[in-house]
């Protein structure tokens, strides 16, 4: 079941003549290992340097690459071996740097003192200008506790910094919002609703990022009400949001009725009790729920889904199955029915992978790569921010479900992340709820 999670850069030199990178090609792809880019670095007149990405499942698999390589001989010279994904990391992802240019001593006083604190009087005399005269209105903290590292499990704050720091570079590049990544160094739900509310005043909005079942559920309530700036756990809302664009997309294509459709959800925690939910208050009557949990089991109830005992039971009832347990190949082959929809969302290894659930007769499969709330968090904030929302609604989490969905190409089940226009979609969907909803309140 390939996973192609080991990623390596490797630096080969080859004779410059025709045929070698073909030589190169064809040992890694017959030891089992996918090329991902060719970057040639020189092109001299007897040998050529490249440096080639390689996917492979495993390090076993990835050590039959390197030896294939390695053996090949004719000149064909395996340099270095060297970890992209590593390297990437070093230092970290992300930084804090200033807007202004702070060169002159007129710089200097009217950066900092004495020129500040005028500012500083201004925002005590009229503290809402804080928007106007200070980065709060534009950042948002990144808040977790460790126990639900993507599928990693309880791995601790600190682990899960390089998670925090991805979706802040997110917010960066896709909405140009300021994320802070806060760990939190304690799981109790009192400490930790205490601890943002505290340091809440430094921000324009809290994403809770995994942040385990089911103390996420009280956590996420009790800020909700706490705080008069959004408060969203992206486990649970961002990833409903882009789940529901995707089988909203996948009925669309099938010609199928989405409120008619049986959807099975395997998986209750934090993002599967909220996608079961999504889809109930959707209008789709039949929500079957499997988790090992009993407890979890009966949470989905209180929502109108229905649990089921066994997943096999489940996959037979249900014409889209969605998985967020974090068990890579929990989903057998031969559980999947003809024409089914198969979301496996699990990271960072799926249920099922997408081409053993298509191979197996799905009509459309895919995993937590693309179905991903990256095409969420980042518009939905940019949205609230911009419309100065004191909360994240239920009509904005449906609107941008909607506009992921209407931006997505025929026959594909989301758009691609990187488009930009995606994240603007949903910003401006977003915004547009906001504000309706604040003119009806006024
Ligand atoms: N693609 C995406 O955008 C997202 C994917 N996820 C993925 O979903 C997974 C779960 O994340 P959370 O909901 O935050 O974790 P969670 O810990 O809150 O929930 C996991 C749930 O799965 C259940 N479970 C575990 N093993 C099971 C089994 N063998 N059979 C039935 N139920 C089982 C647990 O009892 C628990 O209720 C992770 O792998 C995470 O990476 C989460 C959020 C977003
Ligand atoms: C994508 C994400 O938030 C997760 O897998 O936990
Ligand atoms: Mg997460």
């Amino acid at each position: 079941m390939p996973d192609r999670n080991i990623i390596r850069s490797l630096f080969v030199e080859t004779p410059s003549v025709p045929g070698n990178l073909g030589k190169v090609a064809t040992a890694i792809g017959m030891a089992g290992g996918d090329i991902g880019e060719v970057e040639t670095v020189q092109v001299g007149p007897t040998s050529t340097m490249r440096n080639i990405t390689i996917h492979c499942d495993d390090h076993e698999q990835l050590e039959q690459v390197l030896s294939a390589v390695r053996e090949l001989g004719g000149g064909i010279l395996l340099h270095t071996v060297s970890d992209d994904v590593l390297r990437a990391h070093e230092g970290g992802k992300i930084q804090m740097k200033s807007r202004l240019d702070i060169r002159s001593l007129a710089d200097l006083r009217r950066v900092y003192t004495p020129g500040v604190a005028d500012v500083c009087r201004t925002i005590q005399e009229e503290p809402d200008k804080a928007r106007i005269y200070t980065s709060i209105g534009n950042s948002v903290a990144i808040v977790t506790d460790g126990t639900a590292i993507l599928g990693l499990g309880d791995i601790g704050p600190l682990a899960g910094m390089p998670v925090m720091e991805g979706k802040a570079a997110l917010f960066d590049r896709f909405v140009g919002i300021s994320g802070v990544p806060i760990l939190l160094d304690t799981k109790d739900p009192d400490k930790i609703v205490e601890t943002v509310k505290q340091i809440s005043p430094t921000f324009g909005g809290i994403l809770l990022e995994d942040i385990g079942s089911p103390h996420c559920f009280e956590v996420e309530a009790r800020l909700k009400e706490a705080l008069s700036i959004p408060v969203m756990h992206d486990d649970q809302h961002g990833t409903a949001v882009v789940t529901l664009a995707a089988v909203i997309s996948a009925c669309q294509s099938a010609g199928v009725q989405l409120k008619e459709a049986s959807v099975g959800q395997i998986g209750l925690g934090a993002a599967g009790l909220a996608i079961a939910r999504m889809f109930r208050a959707y209008g789709i009557e039949r929500v079957y729920g499997a988790d090992k949990s009993e407890v979890a089991k009966e949470r989905l109830r209180e929502f109108g889904g229905e649990p089921v005992d066994g997943l096999s039971q489940l996959m037979e009832r249900a014409d889209i199955v969605v998985a967020t347990t974090g068990v890579p190949g929990l989903i057998r082959p031969e559980w999947v029915r003809p024409g089914q929809v198969i979301l496996a969302l699990s990271n960072p290894k799926p249920e099922i992978e997408p081409e053993v659930a298509l191979e197996a007769g799905a009509a459309y499969a895919a995993d937590g790569r693309s179905v991903n709330n990256v095409l969420g968090f980042p518009g939905i904030f940019r949205g609230v921010l911009n419309a100065r929302a004191r909360e994240i609604t239920h009509p904005m989490l449906v609107a941008a479900a909607e506009a992921i969905a209407g931006y997505t190409k025929k026959g594909e089940l989301v758009p691609h992340p990187l488009d930009p226009r995606v994240h603007q979609e949903v910003a401006q969907a977003v915004e547009t709820v906001a504000i309706q909803q604040k003119s009806s309140i006024q």
